[in-house]
């Protein structure tokens, strides 16, 4: 193994000459001014972009889109198809993570009758009482009424007997030689008894459209009446892996190399609302990749690597022949910015992932996850901000994300942040935010959820 370089494992292929030279001269220009570390503001690109795909690398950062501005457009398209895509009935049972599709209204008064919230007597007027022989419990039909003076055992969530004036807890009461019952504390008009309709009215709203499915409003929806409810469709995601070089299994040999992106995309992207319909590894084949994205159901194919100008890179030649529309193509951060989204149709899109592993990672955040959350009709995440522990190196023109540890109210930057590396995000909470020529020590950086860290809001694991 060689040892980690003196950038704590970036990989020197994260900058190309030219944006070193501009970090160069950048520097020159400002020389006294900053320290090394700290690049400061980005310098405005020189010329203006007119570069096609497979045009080169320049040409290339000048027609990429910058990144907050890519992730307002893939939530925009998300938003344009969630406008026609009707609602489902979802059982319970299945709808966790999904959105509701209009205002939960009750479907019954809650509670549905008068129920004793104790375990102990229903009382008719003041005391003492002679008890009845046959007690209340949850579940059973309409009791007796109460005459005044009497009282009759009653659990917890039994419905109360007409005319019972309140409920006194068994620890409260006691009975003697004659069997009377005798109330040990003062027990007020009404005393735990939950009346019928106190949380909610049939008809009313318990919760409004947009609300994300948690188990909590699972159990809502059960106890106000619901066996189904009425969500936007889980979107409907093909994950596409390209690479002949990619192994499913065993240890890396003779240039081959583990297969990451099929592992790790399918239960992220569940976790981003998704349901994952197909996972197809289709090797560096233009005919299996046209046939893979034209025969393809799903609302999003995400297809992995292939997104470069090399000779097998596939997608842009593929989405040209479909005559698929570019809506991002190239994206200013670092890692993966030759990440693409495309309209195939008008119910389909296209995310296209670098194939470096971490670089796939940043366009599964930056393109799909606000495609997919608009499409779901998931609410926006808050935003939410950190101070950094130590200095990020900027890049002179592009966002970069780089993957932090959320500890003491501070982001610390992990190391083994290249673009093909997953050892940092495999150990963080979030991923930072960090502008064009980078962020000093104590400057607050947007900070991006990932969905196992609990630290922050945003989407879980369901
Ligand atoms: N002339 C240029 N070459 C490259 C540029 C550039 O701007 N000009 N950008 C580089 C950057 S940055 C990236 S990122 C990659 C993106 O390339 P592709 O999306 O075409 O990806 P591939 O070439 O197919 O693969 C890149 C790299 O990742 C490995 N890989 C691919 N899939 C997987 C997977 N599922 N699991 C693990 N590793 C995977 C693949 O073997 C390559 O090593 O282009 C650069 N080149
Ligand atoms: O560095 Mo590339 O930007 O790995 O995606």
């Amino acid at each position: 193994m060689t040892a980690p370089d003196v950038r704590g494992g970036q990989d020197a292929g994260d900058f190309d000459v030219e944006e070193v030279l501009a970090l160069v001269k950048d520097s020159r220009a400002s020389a006294g001014r900053r320290t090394p570390g700290d690049p400061g503001p980005a310098p405005a690109p020189a010329h203006p972009g007119t570069g096609h795909a497979g045009s080169g690398h320049s040409h290339e950062r000048h027609r990429a889109t910058p990144w907050p501005e890519a992730r307002a457009v893939a939530a925009r398209a998300g938003r344009q198809r969630a406008a026609h895509r009707a609602p489902v009935a979802v059982p319970l049972d299945a709808a966790l993570g999904l959105t509701l599709a209009g205002p939960l209204a009750a479907l019954t008064d809650l509670p549905s009758f008068d129920t004793s919230a104790m375990d102990g007597w229903a009382v008719a007027g003041p005391g003492p009482w002679t008890v009845r022989d046959a007690g209340v419990l949850a579940g059973h039909a309409a009791p007796e009424p109460l005459a005044d003076g009497e009282a009759v055992r009653i659990a917890t969530g039994a419905r109360i007997p007409p005319d019972t004036t309140s409920v006194l807890r068994s620890e409260h009461g006691r009975t003697d030689d004659a069997g009377r019952l005798h109330a040990t504390r003062d027990v007020g008009h009404g005393q735990d008894i939950r009346p019928r309709g106190q949380e909610c009215r049939s008809g009313e709203h318990l919760l409004p459209a947009g609300t994300l499915v948690t188990p909590a409003v699972l159990g809502l929806a059960a106890a106000a009446g619901y066996d189904t409810l009425t969500a936007v469709p889980r979107p409907r995601v093909d994950v596409l892996v390209l690479g002949d070089e990619l192994l499913t299994e065993g240890l890396p040999h003779d240039g081959l190399i583990r297969d990451a992106l099929g592992p790790l995309l399918p239960p992220w992207l569940r976790a981003l609302g998704a349901e994952v319909t197909a996972v197809r590894r289709i090797g560096d084949d233009a005919d299996a990749l046209h046939q893979a994205v034209t025969g393809s159901t799903a609302d999003l194919v995400v297809t992995t690597g292939g997104t470069a100008a090399g000779p097998v890179d596939h997608v842009h030649p593929i989405l040209g022949r479909i005559g698929a529309e570019l809506l991002v193509d190239g994206v200013k951060v670092r890692p993966g910015h030759p990440m693409l989204l495309a309209r195939i149709d008008d119910d389909r899109h296209l995310v296209g992932l670098p194939g470096n592993p971490l670089a796939a990672v940043s366009g599964l955040l930056t393109l799909a996850e606000p495609l997919l959350r608009a499409l779901a009709a998931r609410p926006a995440a808050e935003p939410y901000a950190l101070p950094l522990k130590e200095a990020v190196h900027g890049h002179p023109y592009d966002t970069r994300l780089i993957p932090v540890v959320l500890r003491g109210g501070r982001a610390a930057p992990l190391h083994y942040n290249g673009p093909a590396m997953l050892r940092g995000i495999a150990a963080a909470d979030a991923l930072a935010v960090v502008p064009p020529g980078g962020a000093r020590p104590g400057q607050e950086v947007e900070l991006l959820d990932l969905p196992w860290a609990s630290a922050g809001p945003g989407a879980r694991f369901t």
